[in-house]
């Protein structure tokens, strides 16, 4: 059934567990979130982010998503991932999303507070949650780029400040994750979490969470964090799948023997994470 974010996220927070946040571009996409969702009795939030947006086309995902959860036995939200653009915003809400992400991340910190306060007023006024990030997140994916050098954690006092003033529902940390695949091994800094957990009492999110041990992610679950953003594992999972297909097939031309196998393929790799996260027989 369609809910909220900030319904899913609330019992997450109290029970202390994770919910999977996994990007949709296409059909097979959001059809392989909710099998998963379903055969492990998990809730879950299905995602797009801008770029997701401008290929399917807002109206294409929201319909997609709105189907999907309506006709899921699981609880399902449907969020904005990233959102910058006001104007985007409040199209994805009178689609029908129920919770989105003002990424104000990159603005110096008045600024951010600035411009999630607007995006919660509006969102709230419509009965729709929402996400915002303090500290920037590394890595590259989409449109989103954050240099190494200009990735910064996230400050507890300011973290603080920032959720009193915006009146946000969850809130995107930084502590040490990057969007994409990662080059070394990725070090949380779980004495942050832990620390911004204690003032802040309420649903924390983690950015760029393909490619990191499954030790940390249960490590960073059992100190508070309640929304995984999952993308990057789901697409090598299509990508794998297609090309094996592709490979051991070059005769079939059919889309549906084509991308058959990669929604299987897909639907395995978010079992498996919903299953690391806790969110199993949460529904
Ligand atoms: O945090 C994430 C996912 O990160 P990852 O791909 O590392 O799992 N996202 O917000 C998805 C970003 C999509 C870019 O438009
Ligand atoms: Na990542
Ligand atoms: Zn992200």
């Amino acid at each position: 059934m369609l809910v909220t974010g900030k319904e899913i996220l609330q019992d997450a927070h109290k029970k202390g567990y994770a919910v999977g946040a996994f990007n949709v571009n296409n059909m097979e996409i959001v059809q392989a979130i909710i099998q998963a969702a379903e055969e492990t009795n998990s809730p879950v939030i299905l995602q797009a982010s801008q770029g997701g947006l401008k290929y399917a086309g807002v109206e294409y995902i929201a319909a997609m998503a709105k189907v999907a959860a309506e006709k899921a036995k699981v609880p399902v939200a449907i969020h904005l991932d990233h959102g910058t653009d006001f104007t985007q915003i409040v199209k994805c809400i009178r689609n029908g999303f129920t919770s989105v992400m003002i990424d104000g991340s990159k603005h110096p910190f008045e600024e951010n507070i600035a411009v999630t306060k607007k995006v919660v007023e509006i969102a709230h006024a419509a009965g729709v949650s929402v996400e915002a990030e303090l500290g920037k997140i590394g890595g590259t994916e989409d449109d989103i780029t954050v240099d190494e050098k200009d990735a910064t954690f996230t400050d507890p006092d300011e973290a603080e400040k920032f959720v009193k003033e915006t009146g946000v529902d969850y809130l995107a940390i930084a502590i040490g994750t990057a969007h994409g695949p990662y080059k070394g091994e990725p070090k949380l800094d779980f004495d942050r979490l832990k620390t911004i957990k204690e003032r802040l009492n309420m649903p924390l999110v983690l950015h760029g969470s393909s490619g990191v041990p499954e030790e940390s992610i249960k490590k960073a679950v059992s100190l508070g964090i309640n929304k995984i953003n999952i993308d990057t594992d789901i697409r090598l999972a299509f990508n794998g799948a297609v090309r094996d297909f592709v490979k051991n097939n070059p005769d079939v031309y059919d889309p549906r023997k084509i991308l058959g196998p990669a929604r299987e393929a897909m639907k395995e790799v978010i079992k498996g994470k919903m299953t690391i996260f806790g969110s199993v027989d949460r529904a």
